[in-house]
């Protein structure tokens, strides 16, 4: 097949902001844009669509790029599987559909650190543009119905948002036991706070429960424009510049990428955007000659924009589940095992009916003080005198200080979160088996308390290792450099006991599976964390929205410096990390980027 071989826009990565950029940008008739995608259209899989099969996908490299992690130092050398979406929709095609927004701060804090213009009014702008929200239309039958505020949420963009079918049952004992704890119900967690406990949205379309991301949403009712082209096992290899060096600003004149085979190349008269993700971004932009020169020659490229921040700053989202088998067996994710219940629920589901269309529901978000009042102070206290002693020794640069400054007061407000803890209607202790891997015992059901990580105080790097761009950069998230990180999830299992010792749910409780009762002193959780911690897959930063003497990478226009027209427009541009999934925060930057793009405020 031949292609045109010049385009206004190419953009590198057809995953979720690649799509939305795609479809905004070709509203206008007289411009042409390309999308190339490394992965294959996976339109229309039943492994994408149909919900309630997390994790289905992971490890199939037509969905997965299913990248590892260097060995991590401070969980007993161990390498984490980190999945991300490979074809078009990227990650939106792979992850859980829970549809999360942050609190109002952390996106204020994005404007605090040098980024006019993005804060939590323009988010709420953008994230209502992004959505079509869909009350029930049943009844809501549980002791905790579901509630919201249809002012902040969207009401004609691409992605539909309802509410999942639940399990009420561990629902209700969620809810009710964290009523007891004292922690207060948010009627609706989408208008910038989200700290107590809620019932969560789902991005499915309530008309035939499939799932709803950017491939439905944006791309396909844009697919037969005359004006877009996607190129799929499109691999992008680098971004060329008309300049080789130069004193003044480098212009990309288009990308250089692997197809069928071959070295091929594409011509943008425009702008070059790269939206391939946090992994894959900043693995481009060192192949193409712009990062830290010590990263570059070291593979043999020559440095042609020096910035340090190219794969440094990354900041992830590492969970443990604590999981319980509960009493009376009610159905949860694990019966889908029984593949009796599997195939009833099936063709349920052909009726638009059953467990099928489940999402994740009962989510909590709580601040340090909620999680241990009584060692709140002295854990922050500790904290504070450890990066003290950092800074001291000179081994901190400013721009992270002044990051670390912002998590403190975030750390030190009540009002804040810190850390999540959601309920997984089933037994998740080991993330990336799932479902695949056999319930503990066969016949019996159970439930997992996810924590998860919000605000990390490490900071990781990824970097590409080789000139070939078909090779994984390497990935190490730094997990636990900072003791405060791992000690907050230890907080955060001591807390879900608490859980298990308050009704309903200590009636319902049959067991604590994992890590179970041998595991009692903080020590014991503590290896049991660096044992079986995973990802959330949340990682960012790796090409930070920073002003450049801060280590930037690009700046609020999510240009990258020294460069005219070459943006990046994916999550690797949020430079501190949100308490949030990060899907939602992805389709925002990509709806603002688009109105950046087209000169429209
Ligand atoms: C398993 C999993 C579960 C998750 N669950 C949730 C959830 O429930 N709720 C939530 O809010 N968030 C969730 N997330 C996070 C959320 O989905 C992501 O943050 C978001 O989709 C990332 O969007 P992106 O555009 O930055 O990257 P992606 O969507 O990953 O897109 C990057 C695209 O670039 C392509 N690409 C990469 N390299 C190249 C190259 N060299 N050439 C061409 N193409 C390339 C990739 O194949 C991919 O299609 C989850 C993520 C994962 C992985």
């Amino acid at each position: 097949m031949s292609h045109q071989s010049e385009f206004d826009y190419v953009i590198v990565g057809g995953g979720t902001a690649g799509l939305v950029l795609a479809s905004r940008l070709t509203e206008d008739p007289s411009v042409s844009v390309i999308v190339l995608e490394a992965g294959e259209p996976n339109i229309a899989q039943p492994e994408i669509m149909m919900p309630a099969q997390y994790a289905m996908t992971f490890g199939n490299p037509k969905f997965d790029w299913a990248f590892t992690t260097v060995k991590q130092k401070f969980s007993n050398d161990r390498e984490v599987i980190w999945s991300r979406g490979k074809g078009l929709g990227g990650s939106s095609g792979l992850n859980f559909y829970a549809w999360i927004k942050p609190p109002a701060a952390d996106i204020d804090a994005f404007e605090k650190l040098g980024n006019p213009g993005w804060n939590w009014v323009e988010f709420l702008k953008y994230t209502k543009k992004s959505e079509t929200f869909h009350p029930p239309t049943e009844p809501q039958p549980d002791a905790v119905p579901q509630t919201w505020d249809a002012s902040i949420r969207g009401t004609d963009g691409p992605i539909h948002t309802t509410i999942p079918v639940h399990h009420h049952v561990l629902d209700d004992l969620f809810q009710g036991t964290m009523e007891n704890l004292g922690v207060p119900r948010v009627e609706d967690p989408y208008g910038g706070n989200i700290t107590g406990r809620w019932l969560a949205n789902a991005n499915l379309d309530p008309k035939d429960w499939t799932r709803s991301y950017a491939t439905t949403g944006y791309y396909l009712p844009a697919r037969e424009r005359p004006n877009l082209t996607v190129i799929t096992e499109a691999t992008v290899a680098r971004v060329l510049f008309n300049e080789k060096h130069s004193e003044k600003p480098l212009t990309a004149s288009g990308v250089e990428y692997l197809h069928a085979g071959k070295k091929c190349t594409v011509n943008a008269k425009r702008e070059v955007i790269l939206c391939a993700g946090a992994i894959k971004s900043p693995q481009i932009l060192e192949l193409s000659g712009i990062g830290r020169p010590e990263i570059l020659s070291n593979i043999g490229v020559e440095t042609k924009i020096e910035l340090p921040g190219v794969g440094e700053n990354v900041q992830e989202h590492s969970f443990i589940g604590v999981s319980y088998e509960i009493a009376g067996s009610p159905p949860t994710l694990d019966s889908f095992r029984d593949p009796t219940y599997a195939a009833e629920a099936k063709k349920l589901y052909e009726q638009g009916l059953g467990p099928q269309r489940a999402g994740l529901s009962s989510f909590s978000f709580l601040p340090l003080s909620t999680v241990n009042p009584h060692e709140a102070p002295a854990l922050i206290d500790a904290l504070d005198a450890n990066l003290e002693k950092q800074k001291q020794a000179g081994s901190v640069p400013k721009w992270l200080k002044e990051q670390w400054e912002l998590q403190m007061s975030v750390l030190k407000d009540d009002g804040l979160p810190d850390i999540e803890l959601l309920l997984f209607p089933g037994h998740l202790t080991l993330c990336w088996l799932m479902l695949v891997q056999a319930a503990p015992e066969q016949g019996k059901t159970y439930m997992t308390a996810i924590l998860i990580l919000q605000h990390p105080f490490s900071r990781g790097t990824i970097h590409a290792t080789s000139t070939d761009p078909t090779a994984n950069p390497a990935i190490d998230p730094h997990y636990f450099e900072n003791d405060f990180d791992l000690e907050l999830l230890v907080q955060g299992v001591k807390y879900t006991r608490k859980l298990a010792q308050t009704e309903p749910f200590k009636s319902a409780v049959v067991k604590e599976a994992d890590p179970g009762a041998e595991c009692v002193t903080d020590e014991q959780i503590r290896e049991y964390i660096k044992n079986l911690h995973g990802t959330a897959w949340h990682a960012l930063g790796s090409c930070s929205m920073l002003p450049r003497s801060k280590n930037g990478v690009v700046d609020p226009e999510l240009k990258v410096y020294g460069t005219t027209n070459l943006r990046v427009v994916d999550l690797s541009v949020v430079p501190l990390h949100i308490a949030a999934h990060t899907q939602t925060t992805v389709y925002v930057i990509a709806e603002k980027a688009a109105d950046i793009i087209r000169g429209r405020k």
